[in-house]
């Protein structure tokens, strides 16, 4: 953690703006949040059942990455969190097909009424088997239709075996993250 605080599971913060990381169970977001923060793979094992605090820092920026859970009963938090924040990561699974729907609906929902707030979607899961690919993600998302004032970006990503380095698609994900941290600043 980079400052105390950070890996209490009530994240308080006040005064911070935080990077939310949303996402339907299952989808990866803690298992993409450890890759980046170690710049190593570890899956993560177990679902996160409240939040999970990660400061992560890139160059020049220090960046407090804030998940929340993605069950169901977890969900209803989501939008609490939205006002605080500067940049949304959404987090799919890209072969989940049967709940792209509802991964969609959850995200057009949390950012109808911020039509500025930027967007990171990350496909995650390239790697199975059956995923889609990133156009048919855009559409399965109709990410064409989140507004013409937003900053939206679509990368694929996966998270290889356990202990490997963090794949391009990662190190690219992190990237664009930080450079837009710096722009809001
Ligand atoms: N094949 C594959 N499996 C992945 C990938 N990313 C995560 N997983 C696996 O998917 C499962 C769920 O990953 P988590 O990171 O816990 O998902 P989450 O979005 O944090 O889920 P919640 O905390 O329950 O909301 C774990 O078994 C991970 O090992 C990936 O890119 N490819
Ligand atoms: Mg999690």
């Amino acid at each position: 953690p980079c400052r105390p605080g950070c890996s209490q599971p009530h994240p308080a913060w006040p005064g911070t703006r935080q990077i939310l990381v949303l996402g339907l169970d299952g989808a990866g977001k803690s298992s993409v949040l450890h890759s980046l923060a170690t710049n190593q793979v570890k899956r993560s094992v177990a679902p996160t059942e409240g939040f999970n605090a990660v400061c992560i820092n890139s160059g020049e920026s220090q960046m407090e990455f804030l998940e929340i859970g993605g069950s169901e009963s977890l969900r209803t938090y989501w939008k609490m969190y939205l006002p605080k924040v500067l940049l949304l990561i959404y987090v799919v699974d890209s072969a989940d097909r049967a709940r792209l729907p509802v991964a969609k609906e959850l995200l057009h929902q949390l950012i109808q009424n911020n039509s500025t707030l930027p967007v990171v979607v990350l496909a995650n899961k390239q790697d199975l088997e059956g995923a889609f690919c990133i156009t048919d993600i855009y559409d399965a998302l109709a990410l064409s239709d989140t507004g013409d004032k937003r900053k939206m970006f679509l990368l694929g990503t996966h998270v290889a075996e356990d202990g490997s380095e963090i794949s391009s698609s990662m190190k690219d994900a992190k990237e664009l993250i930080a450079q837009l941290v710096l722009e809001m600043q």
